[in-house]
């Protein structure tokens, strides 16, 4: 299923700045989760400044593109925004919550908002709260909440309506690395076991390469890239050597052999260019008398992509 797809989008605030420029990129929750079930996280990543918090405004119908064409599980925002809102979930970067209401009363209302009965608006709150694990302290005013739980109460608002897509604006924002930790899990069983697809808005790599199948890299609010984050790291390769002692001197002999190796620490990096790669490495450690410790395969990072990109 299409669940997001642009044309030429292109969004230039008053003042002249064009925070979206030229966009063309489809999201599809098949091309996503690898399969043909619904769900799947991607992730929406970017400088400060790419574009990313202006393209969930226009996902949401709450920001006009200036030019350019946008469909939202097969709506137009720009036309239909309510239609797409009752469809899509949306947790906002900072913290908008009323001090003075319990989550259980804000979750209601809201699900209220988005059109469920009264019965139903208040079994679903306190399902999806139980659900971001704020079920215990449901009852109490949100004033109170830790900047985690606050966080967890913006995850159940945007959950309570049961979307088809859910976008997330830096929702690690503020959280400390336990917090972040359960959090990212959270968001990942969401596009996992609900099939809901998510989009995670970040300028966290780390934390996107850990939970996403899928990445759009924004760029001065143009498409750097967007495709499967296993496509982006595979053929990208390289192994890992540990050896006990004269790592230097098995990267000089590498090299005079015609092998790109470099030191990373105290490990020998080599780029893998064919199964015979190994049996280099493996010949030049026998020759040197060197005891081998570790030779293991290791994928780059999505961070150093984008470096390498820049
Ligand atoms: N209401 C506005 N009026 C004028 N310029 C704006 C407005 N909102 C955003 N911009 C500018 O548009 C560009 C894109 O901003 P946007 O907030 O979409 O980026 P972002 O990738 O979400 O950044 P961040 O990670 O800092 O939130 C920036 O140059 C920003 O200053």
């Amino acid at each position: 299923m299409t669940v997001i797809t642009t044309r030429s989008l292109a969004k230039e605030y008053d003042g002249g700045v064009r925070a979206l420029d030229d966009l063309s990129v489809t999201i599809d929750s098949s091309v996503v989760s690898g399969t043909d079930s619904a769900g799947g996280v991607v992730g929406l990543v970017g400088a400060n400044g790419a574009g990313k918090s202006t393209f969930l405004k226009i996902v949401l119908g709450l920001l006009p593109p200036s030019s350019g064409s946008i469909q939202v599980l097969g709506l137009d925002p720009t036309v239909d925004g309510d239609l797409v809102r009752a469809r899509v979930g949306y947790m906002p970067e900072y913290d908008c919550l009323p001090p003075d209401l319990s989550a259980a009363e804000l979750v209601t209302h809201l699900g209220r908002m988005s059109g469920l009965p009264k019965t139903i608006a208040r079994e679903r709150a306190s399902e999806t709260l139980r659900h971001v694990g704020l079920y215990e302290e449901r009852y109490r005013q949100i004033g109170g909440y830790s900047t985690g739980m606050k966080q967890r109460v913006k995850l159940a608002q945007a959950l309570v309506h049961d979307p088809d897509l859910l976008l997330l604006d830096e929702p690690t924002n503020g959280l400390d690395p336990a917090g972040r930790d359960a959090m990212l899990d959270l968001v990942r069983r969401i596009g996992t076991e609900f099939g809901i697809t998510v989009v995670i808005c970040s300028h966290l790599l780390g934390e996107i390469e850990r939970i996403c199948d899928y990445l759009v890299a924004l760029d001065g609010g143009r498409l750097l890239r967007a495709d499967r984050v296993d496509a982006m790291t595979a053929g990208q390769d390289e192994l890992a050597i540990e050896v006990d002692t004269g790592a230097a001197g098995l990267v000089e002999l590498l090299m005079s052999r015609g092998v790109d190796a470099r030191l990373d620490g105290r490990t020998v990096l080599v780029p893998l260019v064919d199964p015979g790669t190994y049996d280099q490495i493996l010949d030049a450690i026998a020759d040197l008398h060197l005891a081998l410790h570790r030779l293991d395969q290791r994928r780059h990072r999505v961070a150093e992509l984008f470096a390498s990109a820049s």
